[in-house]
């Protein structure tokens, strides 16, 4: 059992930030919430929902006092946060992150806060939705979810083992892996799927009877699509963070579909059957194994 949070300040308070908030509050973990946003409608309802027991816009001054701060920002305007919080941070305050790439939040980690790397760990939950702001914040987001933790050489055990007991108080299942490791298995699982999801939407809207073919649209199309609803900062953020790992994916994918098309103009039958098969097989395995999970 961990020692309850006193001051936990949320810098970005949406779904993310807002369910670690929320899962800590029902968990008895956190005594004061502070969130601090851009946007004022979205720290009102994050207080009307109580998410957050105080709102912000000055993340500076918010962290006086804090002895955990969370990111919860897009990953591109984690930097200027850590910028504008590094003066004011109390020595012995944790700061940790949710996002979705970690080499460059590690990297941003380093430049803006030099002097209090033993109190940094960064994080990456995988459990989320297309949707976003403190009104999408749910209690339950976490449990039974994995959450990576990425932390640096210089990260304290007391710091990595508080934030690792946090989320499990959250229900999630914590693991450890390298920043670089992270980032090339979430290119391949997280950020192509995305990018694909993006491309095939705008390959539908670009057809001359686009509004007819979304009119008749079944739940294939929503299965897969729905995450093309996602938000556009966010994934804008992670696709420039990830470039390297994210290209070198992308160019595996369209060579998929290279031979995919190879196989549908020779009208190969057993090979294209032998083709779907083997995704086919491996997605149910994939299933199954989770469901055990
Ligand atoms: N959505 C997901 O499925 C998911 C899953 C895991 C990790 N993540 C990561 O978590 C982070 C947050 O994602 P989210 O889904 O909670 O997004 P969100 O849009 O719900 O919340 C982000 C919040 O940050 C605020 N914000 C943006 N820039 C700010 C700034 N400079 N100062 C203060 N507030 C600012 C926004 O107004 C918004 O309220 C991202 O880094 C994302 O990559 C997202
Ligand atoms: O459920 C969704 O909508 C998600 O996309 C969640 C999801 C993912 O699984 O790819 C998205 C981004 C992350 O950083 C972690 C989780």
């Amino acid at each position: 059992m961990t020692q309850a949070i006193h001051k936990l300040v949320l810098l970005g308070t949406g779904l993310i930030a807002g369910s670690f908030s929320l899962a800590l509050k029902r968990a008895r973990l956190v005594n004061k919430v502070v969130g601090v946003g851009r946007n004022a409608a979205n720290l009102a309802r994050a207080i009307e929902l109580r998410v957050i027991d105080v709102a912000s816009h000055d993340a500076a001054q918010a962290v006086e006092g804090a002895d955990l701060v969370f990111l919860g920002t897009p990953v591109g305007q984690m930097g200027a946060l850590m910028a504008q919080i590094a003066p004011h941070l109390p020595v012995h305050c944790i700061v940790t992150d949710g996002g979705s790439t970690k080499q460059d939040v590690c990297e941003l980690y380093r430049q803006y806060l030099p002097n209090q790397l033993a109190s940094c760990v960064p994080g990456h939950p995988i459990a989320g939705s297309d949707l976003s702001g403190a009104s999408a914040a749910t209690y339950g987001l976490y449990e039974g979810r994995r959450v990576v933790l990425t932390p640096l050489p210089e990260t304290s055990d007391q710091a990595l083992e508080t934030v690792q007991a946090l989320w499990q108080a959250c229900g999630a299942i914590v693991y450890e892996m390298d920043a670089k490791t992270h980032d090339g298995v979430f290119a391949a699982v997280s950020h192509i799927p995305h990018l694909v999801s993006f491309a095939y939407m705008n390959a539908v809207l670009a057809k001359d009877n686009a509004e007819q073919c979304l009119d008749f649209a079944g739940t294939g199309f929503r299965d897969f699509t729905r995450i093309a609803g996602s938000h556009p900062e966010m994934w804008r953020d992670i696709t420039l963070a990830n470039r390297d790992a994210i290209l070198s994916d992308l160019r595996a994918n369209a060579a998929q579909l290279q031979t995919l098309i190879a196989l549908i103009e020779s009208g190969e039958a057993d090979a294209l059957t032998e083709y779907i098969n083997q995704a086919s097989q491996a997605r149910s395995a994939w299933g199954k194994k989770r469901s055990n999970k």
